[in-house]
């Protein structure tokens, strides 16, 4: 990556990454740190629930390039409905920082709507500073292979009205949606669990959802070349207009729709065996997002959870700190009506 000084304007670019629950926005991420080139960068990370993984997760990358200071977690919450209370101070303090970053990653909740939060790029302390270089969805193309955010193309273009959108959507589907329609670059990620017919049909149907020209490249593991990535230069607090949303006509917008908590459990002697549980957990609930770090029996590192769906992984991410608390928590997140106490009880027992 060739170091960027800032924009003609003087601004300091930022990049939106979206992209629904799991679909690989923390790996992206991790992976562009890894070719940041002595660039600096900084992090600011949304997540939904209070309980911030990706942040530990990054930071756990043990990347130079990316120190404590370089990232700042904004949990419990949603950027884009805090904008006043946490995301203008955190840029402003990235900003006031001696040595100030070169460009801005700000990685939103898999379920946040990222129009607003670009528009919070109009606030006066910022406006003059900053701009948003480009918003970049990541889809998980396993899920929607799926059918997990959308029908297929066809039945999506019938239901089109003639202003663009597409009414009578599930919570899902309006999610995923307005996250393409905001994004300058598409990353259709997980191309390593789709056969060829299979992405071909993902692909038409984001294209089939786009109102207009998007950029798609595929990827595995998140894995797409900085200057892809970085350098779009599409000033897109200034193009809010050709983004259409399903929220467009709302006041600020609320998260009614989905909900998330917190099962702690005690150590676990068997992981193999809490995959499994966590598998049929997720398929019998409609659990649609698992993450967490497991304390397991005796062993001196501590385990990283991933569920998208019903699909789970684990690997030892970092040994456990000395003093450390080895607890294990496992976040949950699903639409609303989850039954948390049947969840947490079929998890826990
Ligand atoms: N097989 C496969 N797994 C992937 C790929 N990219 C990411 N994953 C896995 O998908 C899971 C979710 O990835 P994350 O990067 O945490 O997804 P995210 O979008 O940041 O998730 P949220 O922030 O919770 O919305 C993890 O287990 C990743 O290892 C990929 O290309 N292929």
């Amino acid at each position: 990556m060739t170091a960027t000084a800032k924009t003609a304007a003087g601004k300091v670019p930022a990049t939106v990454v979206t992209g629904f629950l799991g679909a690989g926005k923390t790996t992206l991420i991790r992976g562009l740190l890894e070719k940041a080139d002595g660039r600096r960068l900084a992090l600011i990370i949304n997540e939904f629930g209070d309980v911030g993984i990706d942040g530990d997760i990054l930071r756990a990358c043990g990347n130079p390039t990316c120190t404590e200071d370089d990232v700042i977690e904004l949990a419990n919450g949603c950027l884009c409905c805090t904008v006043a209370d946490d995301f203008v101070p955190a840029i402003e303090k990235l900003l006031s920082r001696p040595q100030p970053p070169e460009h801005i990653i700000i990685e939103t909740s898999g379920l946040a709507l990222p129009k607003p939060l670009v528009q919070a790029f109009h606030w006066p302390a910022i406006k003059t500073r900053v701009t948003v270089d480009g918003v970049v969805a990541v889809v998980d193309a396993a899920a929607a292979a799926e059918g997990r955010f959308a029908p297929d193309p066809a039945a999506l273009a019938a239901q089109r009205d003639a202003a663009g959108t597409v009414d009578h959507e599930t919570p899902v589907e309006e999610v995923f949606e307005d996250q393409l329609l905001c994004a300058d670059l598409i990353v259709v990620n997980k191309t390593d669990l789709v056969e060829a017919a299979d992405l071909a049909r993902v692909e038409a149907l984001i294209r089939a959802a786009l109102n207009r020209d998007a950029k798609l490249v595929r990827a595995a593991q998140g894995a797409v070349d900085p200057l892809v990535l970085l350098g779009v230069g599409a000033a897109v607090e200034d193009d809010l207009a050709n983004r259409p949303s399903h929220h467009d006509d709302e006041e600020g917008h609320d998260h009614d729709d989905f909900t998330s908590f917190v099962v702690e459990l005690p150590s676990q002697p068997d992981p193999a065996a809490l995959v499994k549980t966590l598998e049929e957990v997720a398929g019998l609930h409609g659990v649609l997002r698992l993450k967490g770090f497991i304390d397991v029996s005796g062993k001196p590192m501590r385990l990283l959870v991933q569920g998208v769906g019903t699909r789970v992984q684990t690997h030892f991410d970092r040994l456990w700190k000395p003093g450390e608390e080895r607890r294990s928590r496992l976040v949950v997140i699903g639409e609303t009506g989850l039954d948390r106490e049947a969840v947490t009880r079929a998890i826990a027992g």
